[in-house]
């Protein structure tokens, strides 16, 4: 079933966007418009460009050397590419999950409580409320909720790509972008990730709605 608002707006519009590895040109004049509360895949030829492209959308590729951006790219109707952007709570609003699972090598509970604690949460209670949270959010609670002190990088591939999905999940993001997030897993993990995602859109959408603040996947 398609859940639309009653006013959808546009999550993420982007006009003219072009990006140059040095010399080498991987985006082109590429102009689309993402609708909130919805999963959308890219989907194209290894190379295109895909990678490239959700890149620009937290300004990732800032962190890659010669490479210049073009062109505008609004998220919630607020243009990002520009100097001006506080890159930290862009990449708060825009999470990003990888094609490998990344955990900290830090405890599940220190993984999931990483970025409210960057974000100035300190008080313990707090965060225990949002680590919980989130790990629910993610499938993953039930594995872990006795075993949250201990090393994330113990977990199977599977239950760290939905610990990262936490990670992110944690800070309340307006989108999530995924690049290929079960290309590492075997195909039982996928199936969860896969409808984990499913399960994120409608409880995201449902907790969201009353305040008009919706999440993009
Ligand atoms: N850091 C980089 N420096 C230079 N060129 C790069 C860099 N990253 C990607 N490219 C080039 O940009 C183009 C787009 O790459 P990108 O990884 O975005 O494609 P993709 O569609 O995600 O591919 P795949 O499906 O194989 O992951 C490719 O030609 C790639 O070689």
């Amino acid at each position: 079933m398609e859940m639309t608002t009653e006013k959808t707006k546009f999550m993420i519009e982007t006009t003219d966007v072009d990006l140059f590895y040095g010399t080498k040109q991987a985006l082109k004049k590429v102009s689309l418009s993402i609708k909130e509360n919805q999963v959308t895949a890219l989907i194209g030829p290894s190379g295109c460009g895909k990678s490239t492209f959700l890149r620009t959308l937290n300004r990732m590729n800032d962190l890659i050397p010669n490479v210049k951006t073009t062109g505008n790219i609004k998220i919630s109707n607020e243009e990002i590419n520009q100097a001006k952007v506080d890159l930290v709570g862009l990449r708060k609003r825009v999470g990003m999950v990888f094609q490998q699972p990344n955990p900290f090598p830090f405890s599940i509970y220190d993984n999931v409580a990483y970025g409210p604690r960057m974000h100035g949460v300190t008080n313990r209670k707090e965060l225990d409320a949002i680590v919980e949270r989130s790990l629910r959010q993610a499938a993953l609670w039930d594995e872990v909720s006795d075993r949250l002190d201990k090393p994330a990088t113990g977990m199977s591939g599977g239950q760290q790509q939905r610990l990262c999905i936490a990670r992110v999940l944690a800070v309340k993001p307006e989108v999530i972008l995924m690049d290929e997030p079960t290309s590492a897993l075997d195909p039982i993990s996928t199936a969860k990730v896969e409808d984990l995602i499913l399960e994120l859109k409608k409880e995201l959408y449902d907790r969201y709605r009353d305040t008009q603040h919706a999440t993009s996947i």
